[in-house]
């Protein structure tokens, strides 16, 4: 099988290389390396394996002569050369990151722990676009699959904490530097045990508003939170969380929409995405059967006892960046009634957020 791999240097790409040889993946295909930026120049050799030089990733016929397209680079790349390939008559598999493709009815959105019934459904029916779901509800999928496959979530509301990377590398960078320069802003008091907090304090405070850079993120995340991911949409929600309902019914497809909506916000942690969930359930269960449901959604879900000592150790960006591992905690019945729950889950959004279920998908075509 040819596989032309493009953006495989960006930063979900670098993720899911080093994804893909950790499992040997490479072993199992003929890689060819696309660029937009250095066509012929050296390819990589991930997995021991050598490749041809780089190839123009805009070229319609060297994309052409590929079985399955696996890119990173982004919506823009897709909105410009999809089209164009599947006007040139290619017939091969295209699996992408980017959010561009994953509403249309010819795509299936991937994400095989919890939806391999939809993929092979779609592999059967002869649709070749498989698309990387949004991060946040990848993440969310992965850690309440369990309770949706029973059948039991009535709705869900979503309130999330995300991490920088999800902008992007500059973005990660912007958080770091913005960090530095609170630092730099109070270094001497920090260094004096005895000088006043409040000076401290407001000096932060100012720096926060006027020094922080804010050229990525368009306001200061160091320090601070950012209420808002993505577009305005006219109904007042953030195209972020427009897609909590839309694509985690596609990706479960069901047969009557769940429910899913809550705020977006963005904070200062690197990479790892959190949401804090309030679960209506449509019959009141036992905590331990809840338990029991969760857990036997996937392998990845780390259930985390909801248990001070072990919540702040266990459930937290720290412990689960770079990661496979779902962690799910909290988990306990709400005042609102004893079919209310509440849920937070946390994954690396570049791992099953990003990179892990395209890398899977490929797996699939593989074996298929
Ligand atoms: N960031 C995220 O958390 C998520 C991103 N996605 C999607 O994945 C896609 C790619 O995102 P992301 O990986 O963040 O994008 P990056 O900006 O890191 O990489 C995209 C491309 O930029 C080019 N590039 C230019 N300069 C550099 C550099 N210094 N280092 C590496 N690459 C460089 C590369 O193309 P070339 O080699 O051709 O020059 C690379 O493939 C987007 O569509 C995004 O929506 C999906 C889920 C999560
Ligand atoms: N929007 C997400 C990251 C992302 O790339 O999402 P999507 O793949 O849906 O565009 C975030 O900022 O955290």
């Amino acid at each position: 099988m040819r596989v032309g791999l493009v953006g495989w240097r960006g930063m979900v790409g670098s993720v899911l290389m080093q994804r893909m040889v950790e499992e040997n993946d490479f072993a199992h295909f003929e890689p060819y390396y696309f660029t937009t930026s250095s066509v012929g120049g050296a390819s990589p050799s991930f997995g021991g394996k050598t490749a041809p030089a780089l190839m123009d990733a805009k070229d319609i016929d060297a994309l052409k002569s590929m079985d399955v397209i696996l890119t990173c680079q982004g919506g823009d790349y897709t909105g410009e050369v999809f089209p164009k390939l599947r006007a040139a008559g290619w017939n091969g598999y295209w699996i992408d990151a980017a959010s561009s493709l994953r509403m249309e009815n010819d795509a299936i959105i991937v994400l095989d722990p919890v939806n391999l019934n939809v993929i092979k459904d779609g592999l059967a029916k002869g649709i070749k676009n498989y698309i990387g779901g949004n991060c946040t509800n990848s993440i969310m999928l992965m850690g309440m699959g369990g309770l949706f496959h029973a059948g039991l979530v009535d709705w869900i509301s979503s309130m999330t904490y995300q991490a920088a990377s999800g902008g992007g590398a500059n973005h990660m960078r912007e958080l770091l530097k913005g960090m530095g320069v609170i630092h730099s802003a109070v270094e001497a008091e920090l260094a004096t045990p005895s000088s006043a907090i409040l000076d401290i304090d407001r000096k932060v405070a100012q720096c926060i508003r006027e020094d922080v850079p804010t050229e990525f993120f368009g306001a200061p995340l160091a320090g601070g939170l950012i209420p808002w991911i993505d577009k305005q949409l006219d109904n007042g929600q953030s195209k972020e969380e427009w897609k909590g309902q839309a694509e985690v019914n596609k990706i479960l497809g069901t047969a009557s929409t769940i429910p899913v909506d809550g705020l977006c916000v963005r904070i200062g942690a690197m990479r790892c995405h959190s949401l804090a969930l309030t679960v209506k359930l449509k019959k009141d269960l036992p905590l331990s059967e809840i338990e029991s449901i969760i857990k036997s959604g996937n392998p990845w879900v780390k259930w985390v006892p909801n248990d001070r000592e072990i919540s702040v150790k266990e459930l937290t960006p720290a412990s689960i960046t770079g990661k496979l591992d779902i962690g799910v905690g909290r988990v306990r019945k709400l005042n609102m009634g004893p079919e209310y729950i509440s849920a937070f889950v946390i994954g690396d959004q570049l791992l099953w957020g990003a990179a892990e279920p395209l890398r899977r998908m490929l797996r699939l075509l593989i074996a298929a």
